[in-house]
């Protein structure tokens, strides 16, 4: 995959109108509704549906699932671009919505990336993301992103644990074709703070211009 100069952004976890509005403004290039009711950021249907209207052409509405039902997948598609699948679905399960679709892996020991690229090859990039045993995404910890070979089969959004601080570092160490943020742009699960997704989206356009001298 050719390297992107222009590294996507995408803020995830969002429940609220006054940060979807704030994400828009500061230039986000992707929203994520985690749809899982497990998480402490799920929204419901209704929810999804007022925070998706609010969502301007050419920015990418993202739905989050853990192994959902197909009833699920088909009553929240309408609002969305694209779904991330976080739990254990097969390539098939993926696929059954008949929509874009981008798989979620959690960086265990022994994940081979290169085999599950093959495996989900239908994918349009794979999210990587940290993980710990029993809980399927939004963690707030970083993996040892040297785990990440420089060429996959697939476009690489980099997760887990990112903030204003380390997503410069990330995106030297990585080169990924998009960041994804959840808790480093909170001051609580779910309430997202437009103070620090603007620091985000500065170092991201920083560590952009490094990558481009
Ligand atoms: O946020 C959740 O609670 C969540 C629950 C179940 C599946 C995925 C979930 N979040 C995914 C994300 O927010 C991001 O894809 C990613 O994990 C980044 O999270 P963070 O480490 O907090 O930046």
């Amino acid at each position: 995959m050719p390297i992107s100069l222009r590294t996507r952004i995408k803020f995830c976890g969002m429940t609220r109108p006054q940060d979807v509005d704030a994400a828009v403004a500061a230039g986000a290039d992707a929203l994520g509704f985690v749809l899982w009711s497990g998480s402490k950021r799920a929204i419901d249907e209704q929810r999804l549906a007022e925070l998706s209207a609010r969502v301007p052409a050419f920015v990418t509405r993202v739905g989050l699932f853990v192994d959902p039902s197909a009833s699920l997948v088909a009553r929240c598609a309408p609002h969305l671009d694209l779904l991330q699948f976080h739990g254990d679905e097969t390539p098939e399960a993926c696929e059954a919505a008949g929509r874009p679709w981008i798989k979620a892996l959690r960086m265990r020991e022994g994940l081979d990336l290169h085999g599950a690229a093959e495996t989900y090859r239908g994918a349009r990039a794979l999210l990587l993301d940290a993980y710990r045993p029993g809980v399927p995404g939004g963690t707030g910890e970083t993996f040892d992103w040297s785990r990440i070979p420089a060429s996959l089969a697939k476009p690489v959004i980099l997760a887990g644990g990112l903030t204003p601080d380390n997503v410069d570092a990330a995106i030297a160490a990585v080169g990924p074709f998009a960041v994804d943020v959840s808790g480093g742009i909170e001051t609580a699960p779910g309430v997202k703070d437009a103070t620090r997704m603007a620091a985000f989206l500065s170092a991201v356009r920083r560590a952009d211009e490094w990558r481009s001298r």
